[in-house]
């Protein structure tokens, strides 16, 4: 699978250590960096990695930031996608399966290397459910996404 990988300074060594996770399970990734540990705001590496998901050029994004939080919120400002913090193997593969997420955050200052391996596995493995009510909450997801920024549009016209 194609997946882009990024994190600000707070998740630049997990994130290294993810990238060697995902190589190893056959995977093909796109490193959006950060590149180096210096201090880089986590919205900045965020919209790199969602840009990718949302023009499929990648299936999923992986973040990295402190605690995953930052990530998450940032992400899910942005069209498209579906980003979760996934700290326990449940979530991890429950979050795909339920409500289509297509970005997973985790912070580096939470989890260690064991259970990040472990977490990136059942992301990745884990399939969006064909049952109808899955469907139908993750269609109004992509409704609500349509009417606020309906709403966005019109608060800027005045
Ligand atoms: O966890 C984060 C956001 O939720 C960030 O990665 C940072 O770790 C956090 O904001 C702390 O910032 P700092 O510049 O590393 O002190």
């Amino acid at each position: 699978m194609k997946i882009a990988v990024g994190g600000d300074h707070a998740g630049f060594p997990l994130k290294g250590y993810v990238i060697e996770v995902l190589n190893d399970l056959g995977h093909e990734v796109t490193d959006c960096g950060s590149f180096d540990p210096n201090p880089i705001d986590f919205p900045d590496i965020t919209k790199v990695v969602c840009e990718k998901v949302r023009s499929n050029e990648v299936e999923k994004g992986i973040l990295v930031c402190g605690t995953g939080v930052g990530a998450s919120i940032a992400a899910n400002k942005i069209p498209g996608i579906r980003a979760s913090v996934c700290h326990d193997i449940y979530s991890s593969h429950q979050c795909v399966e339920h409500d289509d997420v297509n970005v997973m955050c985790i912070g580096a200052q939470i989890i260690g290397p064991a259970l990040v391996k472990e977490l990136v596995d059942s992301f990745l493995t884990a399939e969006f459910s064909t049952a109808v009510e899955f469907r139908r909450r993750v269609e109004k997801l992509a409704i609500m996404e349509k009417e606020y920024a309906k709403e966005l549009l019109e608060v800027n016209k005045k």
